[in-house]
């Protein structure tokens, strides 16, 4: 195999939901490449099928919250693209773990930046790295000036938003051998798209009640969406301006944004699940919000009494309950501005490719039936 003299790009996280979708769109987008380090804590081997005679992908395993990894992943790479993280609002993770690998995570990673001459990081931060807020107040179609009371209490907020402010800090700041390190982040509203772990969550659940969704959220709450292939477009684009116009891009943020509906966060669902036969019920919620808040505060207390058995953490908690009950979404067009960024994919396309990803989870779910899986797939 004959690989270029071009750029290594380093994608931390490179496994995982985000990252897979970006290390594909860097193989087919990104001419300038002939090293794509794929860095995670577990390895996904069909990743290495992916390099060709222009591209190698070469995946690393290491823990992000050890700088020695992430130095050896970083030595002689020209740009990172730090998306490894530890996404978790049920509290299947301490906090002290989420704070190591998200904070110290990224700690590691600028550090490693300035020690191995890396000049250029795009950090995936998130839209809660602004809000929900606890107290409930609405974000409809801001951008990233809209004043907004940030208040972080939860573990991966807050630390999104610690190492956001970092990340930000470092940019300007020297790295060995005098250059300047240069840094932006893109904080993406809810993911989805084809190897969403939540929607294939939601997807089981309507299986097991019939393909029957019940509504608990009014309708009128908007929440953002994005197109992982659009979050993942919008950071290629990111790293390669990043480069070129390095005093425009470095040390701003920007919301990731496509042409996706504003819609609730059920509503959105449906969007596929009405594909595979799902039927939402009810036109408003059909438990009142005080119930809703108190199984919400129950499956808390159930979680806190059973901590040390096992680890209860259902979807539903009194801060999921919050998120999903506020209006928080995003109408912007800084990264256009800044560095051209238009949606690849129209959301026709964002939402055939993920109706498509979803009734392929149906077939799994039947050959898992056919080998004698006992399963509810029918309702209507
Ligand atoms: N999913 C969303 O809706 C969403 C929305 C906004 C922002 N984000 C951000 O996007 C990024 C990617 O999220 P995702 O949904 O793809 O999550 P994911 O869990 O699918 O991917 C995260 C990856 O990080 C890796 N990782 C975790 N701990 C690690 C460690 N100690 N060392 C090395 N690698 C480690 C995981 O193995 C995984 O492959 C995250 O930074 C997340 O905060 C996600
Ligand atoms: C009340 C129930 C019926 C519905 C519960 C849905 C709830 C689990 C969903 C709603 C909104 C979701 C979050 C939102 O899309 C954005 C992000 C930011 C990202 O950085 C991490 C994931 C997260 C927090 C989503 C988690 C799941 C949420 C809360």
């Amino acid at each position: 195999m004959t690989v270029g003299s071009g750029q290594v790009y380093v994608v931390t996280g490179g496994c995982g939901f985000l990252g897979s979708h970006l290390v594909r769109m860097l193989l087919e987008h990104e001419k300038n490449i002939s090293e794509i380090r794929v860095f995670d804590l577990h390895l996904d081997e069909s990743l290495r099928t992916l390099s060709n005679d222009r591209v190698k992908v070469r995946l690393i395993s290491g823990d992000i919250s050890r700088l020695e990894d992430v130095r050896e992943a970083l030595r002689g790479s020209h740009l990172v693209i730090h998306t490894a993280s530890l996404v978790d609002v049920w509290g299947r993770v301490p906090a002290s773990k989420i704070t190591e690998v998200n904070v110290t995570g990224t700690m590691n990673v600028l550090q490693a930046c300035k020690e191995e001459e890396v000049q250029y990081l795009v950090y995936t931060s998130s839209m809660e790295v602004v809000g929900p807020n606890i107290h409930g107040d609405h974000f409809y179609r801001g951008n990233e000036d809209t004043e907004y009371r940030i208040y972080h209490k939860e573990p991966y907020p807050l630390s999104k938003a610690k190492a956001e402010k970092l990340v930000l800090e470092a940019n300007g700041a020297k790295i060995k051998g005098g250059k300047l390190l240069y840094t932006c982040s893109l904080r993406p509203t809810g993911i989805y798209g084809e190897g969403h772990e939540l929607m294939k969550q939601f997807h089981r659940q309507g299986l097991r009640t019939g393909r029957c969704v019940f509504r608990a959220i009014p309708p009128a709450i908007e929440h953002g969406r994005v197109y992982v292939g659009n979050v993942a477009w919008m950071h290629l684009l990111a790293a390669r301006q990043l480069q070129i116009h390095p005093s425009t891009l470095g040390g701003q943020v920007y919301f990731c944004y496509d042409s996706s509906p504003y819609k609730s966060y059920e509503d959105f669902n449906m969007e596929f699940l009405s594909a595979c036969g799902f039927k939402i019920i009810g036109s408003r919620p059909l438990v009142p919000y005080f119930l809703l808040y108190l199984l919400a505060l129950l499956n808390a207390l159930m979680q806190w009494v059973l901590h040390g058995f096992f680890t209860y953490a259902p979807i539903l908690n009194p801060y999921t309950l919050a998120v999903a009950s506020t209006t928080f979404t995003v109408q912007t067009d800084k990264a256009e501005k800044h560095f051209g960024y238009q949606p690849l994919y129209a959301w026709e396309e964002a939402k055939k490719r993920t109706i498509t990803w979803v009734k392929s989870l149906e077939v799994s779910r039947k050959d898992l039936k056919d080998v004698g899986e006992k399963g509810n797939y029918c309702c209507n």
